[in-house]
């Protein structure tokens, strides 16, 4: 018989608290790469990146206008009208260099050449004036890009002007996915009996590694056998930094997954307090972290968003993305179950100036209606209830723009 007894074990953690747990037990080994700056846009420094060279190395014009020697003003505005061009003065042009002996620009704006003799409107304040000395944009052994810090648009062009040809970035994770479960065959299957499921879960991955800078591996399909979970955990763990294991989680007669861990690693998190997604687990196998997340796609989904991501953030030490919220009216009675948080797919719309959400129940709909309704999550905290008509906090999963009339 299958039957399986349902214990409660260990905590259950709300999803902010599993988000945080999950950072808390990281402990990994990253590793470097060398790329040129064409690879480098988004990557994080793996080092803190020095200037290979001082900018200007020569001292240059902050503006157009012409290069003069301050020592020529020091008594007052001199009779400039038989001024030579390369003797008295120079012209000198925004960002190029200055000849040391002119160590002052005048704005061209404060130049008037009448019957080609030089005539200057506005004496310069100060030596030194509009001139960018050695050294001024970019010193000496300057950090151009500190260690940990994603490398954006604009510190790439930093990194060329500093000489910087190639650069240390933190390795992308690995992240090796196990699907598990007989009833399941391969998406890239065209003819499979009918009593079979597709297995779907691991291309969504494949799309949120993408998205979160991460390599992916997908493994075969791994039966429900103890023995071959452990051998497909064993070679998972030689050579990810991050093991997903999906489904086999729940009740079921064939859901061996923590059974197994828990005897061959430590279990640390059973399942959660906070649905859907609440089959997310959590455990240690040969010293690398094992995220379980629910079969159904759904919870696969949330698991993928909230915890895959966390931990992904962690490997890369950057802070969770902002996520943008707003009050909208609440178009239906909510109550979450005692039991545990709920993390409400809403629709939200614009109407007569105010955002209004509708549930989208996961369990009720079409997975596709669901994915092009469900803009936001409402996250309503076990046993609270939500009133019709009542404003609440939406977390957007869209940018606010994309949001639109019913
Ligand atoms: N008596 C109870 N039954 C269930 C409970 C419960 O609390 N009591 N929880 C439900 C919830 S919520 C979830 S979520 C699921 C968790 O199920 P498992 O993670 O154990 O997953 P399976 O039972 O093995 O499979 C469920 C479903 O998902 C499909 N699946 C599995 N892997 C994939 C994949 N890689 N790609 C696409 N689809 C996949 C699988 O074929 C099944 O259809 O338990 C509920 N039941
Ligand atoms: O864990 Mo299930 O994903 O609550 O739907």
């Amino acid at each position: 018989m299958g039957y399986r007894e349902y214990i409660e074990k260990g905590p259950m953690p709300t999803r902010d608290d599993m988000k945080s747990f999950l950072r808390q037990k990281m402990n990994f080994n990253r590793r470097y790469e060398e790329v040129d700056l064409y690879q480098a846009a988004e990557r994080v420094a793996f080092e803190d990146i020095k200037a290979q060279t001082v900018l200007p190395k020569q001292p240059v014009s902050k503006m157009d206008g012409i290069g003069v020697k301050f020592a020529d003003f020091a008594n007052g505005m001199p009779d400039t009208s038989s001024w030579i061009e390369g003797k008295e003065f120079i012209f000198a042009n925004t960002g190029c260099v200055v000849p040391f002996e002119y160590d002052t620009v005048i704005l061209i704006e404060d130049v008037r050449f009448e019957d080609g003799k030089l005539k200057i409107l506005q004496m310069p304040a100060k030596k030194g004036q509009l001139i960018d000395p050695v050294g001024s944009l970019i010193g000496e052994d300057e950090v151009l890009v500190y260690k940990n810090e994603k490398i954006t648009p604009p510190l790439l062009g930093l990194l060329a002007s500093g000489g910087v040809k190639k650069v240390k970035v933190v390795a992308r994770p690995k992240i090796v996915f196990l699907p598990t479960g007989d009833e399941l065959v391969s998406w890239q299957n065209t003819d499979y009996p009918a009593d079979k499921n597709v297995e779907s879960n691991s291309i969504m991955l494949y799309g949120f590694a993408q998205q979160y800078q991460a390599d992916l591996k997908v493994y075969p399909i791994v039966p429900d056998d103890k023995q071959k979970i452990k051998e497909a955990l064993t070679k998972a763990s030689c050579e990810a930094d991050v093991i997903l294991i999906n489904a086999g989680s729940s009740k079921g007669t064939k859901d061996f997954t923590l059974d197994l861990l828990e005897v061959e690693g430590e279990v640390l998190v059973y399942e959660l307090g906070c649905r859907p997604g609440k089959h997310s687990s959590f455990s240690v196998f040969n010293n690398k972290p094992v995220l379980g997340i629910a079969g159904p796609p759904n919870g696969a989904e949330l698991a993928m968003r909230f915890y895959l991501k966390s931990i992904v953030d962690e490997y890369y030490n950057q802070a969770e993305d902002t996520v943008i919220k707003i009050s909208a009216i609440v178009d239906f009675d909510f109550t979450a179950p005692k039991n545990a948080d709920f993390c409400l797919q809403v629709h939200l719309f614009k109407q007569d100036g105010k955002y209004h959400a509708q549930y989208i129940n996961p369990k009720g709909v079409t997975r596709s209606t669901l994915l092009h309704k469900y803009n936001a999550f409402m996250y309503v905290t076990k046993g609270h209830s939500l009133i019709k008509g009542q404003e609440f906090t939406a977390e957007l999963i869209v940018d606010e723009k994309e949001i639109s009339l019913k």
